[in-house]
Protein backbone atom coordinates (compact mmCIF):
# COMPACT_ATOMS: atom_id res chain seq x y z
CA UNK A 1 0.00 0.00 0.00
CA UNK A 2 1.38 3.47 -0.90
CA UNK A 3 -0.31 6.67 0.62
CA UNK A 4 0.54 10.23 -0.15
CA UNK A 5 -0.32 12.41 2.96
CA UNK A 6 -1.38 16.22 2.33
CA UNK A 7 -2.07 18.36 5.29
CA UNK A 8 -4.31 20.48 3.78
CA UNK A 9 -6.62 23.47 4.33
CA UNK A 10 -9.62 21.55 2.37
CA UNK A 11 -10.67 19.00 0.04
CA UNK A 12 -13.25 18.23 -2.10
CA UNK A 13 -14.22 16.22 -4.90
CA UNK A 14 -17.45 15.94 -7.53
CA UNK A 15 -17.75 12.52 -8.83
CA UNK A 16 -17.50 12.40 -12.23
CA UNK A 17 -17.59 9.70 -14.92
CA UNK A 18 -17.48 5.82 -13.83
CA UNK A 19 -13.81 4.00 -13.87
CA UNK A 20 -14.70 0.50 -13.31
CA UNK A 21 -17.27 -1.48 -14.51
CA UNK A 22 -18.68 -1.54 -11.48
CA UNK A 23 -17.79 0.62 -9.50
CA UNK A 24 -19.03 1.25 -5.50
CA UNK A 25 -22.39 1.84 -5.07
CA UNK A 26 -23.64 5.65 -4.33
CA UNK A 27 -26.12 7.63 -2.79
CA UNK A 28 -27.11 11.46 -4.48
CA UNK A 29 -25.06 12.82 -1.00
CA UNK A 30 -21.96 10.91 -1.95
CA UNK A 31 -21.51 12.43 -5.48
CA UNK A 32 -19.96 15.32 -3.55
CA UNK A 33 -17.78 15.75 -0.44
CA UNK A 34 -15.34 18.66 0.98
CA UNK A 35 -13.31 18.57 4.44
CA UNK A 36 -12.10 21.21 5.79
CA UNK A 37 -8.75 21.29 7.93
CA UNK A 38 -8.24 18.05 6.75
CA UNK A 39 -5.37 15.30 6.32
CA UNK A 40 -6.11 13.93 2.95
CA UNK A 41 -4.71 10.60 2.20
CA UNK A 42 -3.88 9.29 -0.82
CA UNK A 43 -3.99 5.39 -1.05
CA UNK A 44 -2.87 3.17 -3.59
CA UNK A 45 -3.52 -0.61 -2.24
CA UNK A 46 -1.20 -2.79 -4.10
CA UNK A 47 -1.08 -6.77 -5.20
CA UNK A 48 1.57 -7.22 -2.63
CA UNK A 49 -1.05 -6.25 0.17
CA UNK A 50 -3.49 -9.27 -1.14
CA UNK A 51 -1.40 -11.45 1.34
CA UNK A 52 -2.59 -9.97 4.37
CA UNK A 53 -5.40 -7.38 3.65
CA UNK A 54 -5.93 -7.23 7.35
CA UNK A 55 -2.08 -6.17 8.25
CA UNK A 56 -2.31 -3.56 5.76
CA UNK A 57 -4.92 -2.10 6.91
CA UNK A 58 -3.57 -2.12 10.66
CA UNK A 59 -0.28 -0.77 9.42
CA UNK A 60 -1.71 1.66 7.24
CA UNK A 61 -4.04 3.25 10.08
CA UNK A 62 -1.18 3.44 12.55
CA UNK A 63 0.87 5.09 10.06
CA UNK A 64 -2.19 7.52 9.10
CA UNK A 65 -2.26 8.33 12.81
CA UNK A 66 1.72 8.84 13.65
CA UNK A 67 1.03 11.42 10.62
CA UNK A 68 -2.33 13.36 12.18
CA UNK A 69 -0.49 13.52 15.70
CA UNK A 70 2.42 15.53 14.05
CA UNK A 71 0.33 17.70 12.37
CA UNK A 72 -2.64 18.01 14.22
CA UNK A 73 -5.49 16.62 12.30
CA UNK A 74 -8.49 15.43 13.59
CA UNK A 75 -10.17 14.80 10.06
CA UNK A 76 -9.03 12.17 7.14
CA UNK A 77 -9.91 12.04 3.96
CA UNK A 78 -9.49 8.20 2.91
CA UNK A 79 -9.02 8.79 -1.01
CA UNK A 80 -9.03 6.16 -3.36
CA UNK A 81 -5.84 6.63 -5.82
CA UNK A 82 -5.02 4.27 -8.35
CA UNK A 83 -1.46 6.48 -9.61
CA UNK A 84 0.95 5.50 -6.64
CA UNK A 85 1.82 2.39 -7.75
CA UNK A 86 2.37 0.10 -10.83
CA UNK A 87 0.99 -3.26 -8.96
CA UNK A 88 -2.58 -2.53 -8.12
CA UNK A 89 -4.35 -4.94 -6.00
CA UNK A 90 -7.79 -5.83 -7.87
CA UNK A 91 -10.40 -3.35 -7.01
CA UNK A 92 -12.72 -6.08 -4.26
CA UNK A 93 -9.58 -6.12 -1.96
CA UNK A 94 -8.78 -2.93 -2.64
CA UNK A 95 -12.17 -1.44 -1.90
CA UNK A 96 -12.41 -3.47 1.38
CA UNK A 97 -9.16 -2.26 2.58
CA UNK A 98 -10.15 1.09 2.31
CA UNK A 99 -13.35 0.64 3.64
CA UNK A 100 -11.52 -1.18 6.73
CA UNK A 101 -9.21 1.97 7.20
CA UNK A 102 -11.88 3.97 7.52
CA UNK A 103 -13.87 2.30 9.72
CA UNK A 104 -10.58 2.36 12.48
CA UNK A 105 -10.08 5.51 11.91
CA UNK A 106 -13.54 6.23 13.44
CA UNK A 107 -13.21 3.90 15.80
CA UNK A 108 -10.15 5.90 16.70
CA UNK A 109 -11.72 9.13 17.25
CA UNK A 110 -11.29 10.53 13.46
CA UNK A 111 -13.76 12.28 11.86
CA UNK A 112 -13.69 10.80 8.58
CA UNK A 113 -15.13 10.63 4.82
CA UNK A 114 -14.19 8.52 2.61
CA UNK A 115 -13.87 9.54 -1.32
CA UNK A 116 -16.46 6.96 -3.86
CA UNK A 117 -14.34 3.94 -5.05
CA UNK A 118 -14.02 3.27 -8.88
CA UNK A 119 -15.22 6.86 -10.49
CA UNK A 120 -12.93 9.35 -12.04
CA UNK A 121 -13.74 12.39 -9.53
CA UNK A 122 -12.66 16.27 -9.96
CA UNK A 123 -10.71 17.13 -6.73
CA UNK A 124 -9.90 20.45 -5.08
CA UNK A 125 -6.80 20.62 -2.58
CA UNK A 126 -5.32 23.07 -1.22
CA UNK A 127 -1.92 22.11 1.14
CA UNK A 128 -0.72 23.78 4.27
CA UNK A 129 2.82 23.95 2.57
CA UNK A 130 4.28 23.64 6.00
CA UNK A 131 7.24 21.13 5.77
CA UNK A 132 5.09 18.47 6.98
CA UNK A 133 1.98 19.17 4.63
CA UNK A 134 3.82 16.70 1.77
CA UNK A 135 4.47 13.02 3.27
CA UNK A 136 4.33 9.63 1.92
CA UNK A 137 4.25 6.21 3.42
CA UNK A 138 4.51 2.92 2.35
CA UNK A 139 3.12 -0.02 4.20
CA UNK A 140 3.40 -3.56 3.13
CA UNK A 141 2.43 -7.46 4.64
CA UNK A 142 5.67 -8.74 6.60
CA UNK A 143 4.48 -12.12 6.22
N1 LIG B 1 -5.73 -0.92 -6.13
C1 LIG B 1 -6.46 0.22 -6.05
N2 LIG B 1 -6.17 1.11 -5.08
C2 LIG B 1 -6.89 2.25 -4.99
N3 LIG B 1 -7.92 2.58 -5.81
C3 LIG B 1 -8.23 1.70 -6.80
C4 LIG B 1 -7.52 0.50 -6.96
N4 LIG B 1 -8.05 -0.17 -8.02
C5 LIG B 1 -9.05 0.58 -8.48
N5 LIG B 1 -9.17 1.72 -7.75
C6 LIG B 1 -10.25 2.69 -7.91
O1 LIG B 1 -10.84 2.45 -9.20
C7 LIG B 1 -10.56 3.55 -10.08
C8 LIG B 1 -10.11 2.99 -11.40
O2 LIG B 1 -8.99 2.20 -11.18
S1 LIG B 1 -7.89 2.26 -12.28
O3 LIG B 1 -6.92 1.26 -11.95
O4 LIG B 1 -7.42 3.59 -12.37
N6 LIG B 1 -8.64 1.94 -13.66
C9 LIG B 1 -9.15 0.71 -13.92
O5 LIG B 1 -8.98 -0.20 -13.15
C10 LIG B 1 -9.94 0.53 -15.20
N7 LIG B 1 -10.13 1.80 -15.85
C11 LIG B 1 -9.16 -0.41 -16.12
O6 LIG B 1 -7.89 0.11 -16.23
C12 LIG B 1 -9.51 4.38 -9.37
O7 LIG B 1 -9.66 5.74 -9.70
C13 LIG B 1 -9.84 4.12 -7.92
O8 LIG B 1 -10.99 4.88 -7.52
Amino acid sequence: MRMLLIHSDYLEYEVKDRALKNPEPISEEQRKGRLDEVLAVFMSVEKVDEANPEEVVEKAVKEIKDVAGQVKAEKIFVYPFAHLSSDLAKPDVALEVLQKVEEKLKEEGFEVKRAPFGYYKAFKLSCKGHPLAELSRSVVPSG
